[in-house]
């Protein structure tokens, strides 16, 4: 599989943030989202064996395993790795970080959650609404959406979204995540995010609302 790095940090995004974490980012993406804030692993990476990923996130000494990307569901014999790497004792679980695009139910082995990040109209991509949909009628106990946010547009567009599968927000709640602007502080974004949100009293009023920033990149960190 092709590797972009391992390495240890908090998780810094979603539902889990702040979660001690190994992490392991793999090479690749047919995508080409704007504002994609891994574009360095778009391409290239280098071939690691499953066994010399599984080593490697083992020696880092941590129970809980972040699997992102580029888009790790891109992955050739990623079904194939994460059951290995949850049949190791010393994994508790796996979060993998996902755009949503490719729906794949044989990710789901035991021990893994999927973090689904789907791209609203400012990211410049037609999201593919029948994939998100068999995530989370699928795997609705596996599955936690987080919304990229930036624009009225797309607020308009998650809105839309929440309502098809009201019952499914109800239980999980709506998760926002400001989208980062290049040469932009990022506080921008998460204060605009903010403000759309904080307009929509219907919603905050049905739904359990969170505005969750990636820390990482407020704190300038993995
Ligand atoms: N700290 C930290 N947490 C993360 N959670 C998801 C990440 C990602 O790039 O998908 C990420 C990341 O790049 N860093
Ligand atoms: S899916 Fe993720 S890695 Fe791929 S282009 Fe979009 S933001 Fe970047
Ligand atoms: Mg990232």
């Amino acid at each position: 599989m092709k590797v972009y790095e391992i390495f240890s940090s908090v998780q810094g995004e979603g539902v889990d943030v702040g979660l001690v974490a190994s992490f392991v980012r793999f090479a690749g993406c047919p995508l080409k989202c704007r504002y994609c804030d891994t574009q360095e692993a778009r391409i290239g990476g280098t071939e690691f064996s499953h066994e010399e990923i599984i080593g490697e996130l083992k020696n880092l000494g941590l129970s809980y395993v972040v699997v992102t990307g580029g888009e790790p569901l891109s992955q050739d014999g990623l079904p194939d790795f994460l059951f290995k790497l949850s049949s190791e004792t010393w994994v508790k679980r796996i979060f993998v970080e996902t755009s949503g695009f490719f729906y794949k139910a044989d990710i789901f082995v035991k021990k893994v959650f999927v973090n689904i990040s789907p791209k609203p109209p400012s990211m410049g991509m037609d999201f593919p609404l029948e994939s998100l949909e068999n995530f989370i009628v699928n795997f609705p106990d596996r599955v936690q959406v987080k919304f990229l946010i930036l624009s009225e547009e797309d607020l308009i567009w998650i809105l839309k979204i929440v309502r098809k599968y009201e019952n499914y927000f109800s239980k999980k709640g709506i998760i926002f995540q400001p989208i980062g602007i290049p040469e932009k502080p990022y506080s921008e974004s998460v204060k605009r995010a903010i403000d759309l949100v904080m307009r929509e009293k219907t919603i905050l009023f049905r739904f359990n609302v969170r505005v969750i920033p990636q820390i990482h990149k407020l704190v300038g960190i993995k």
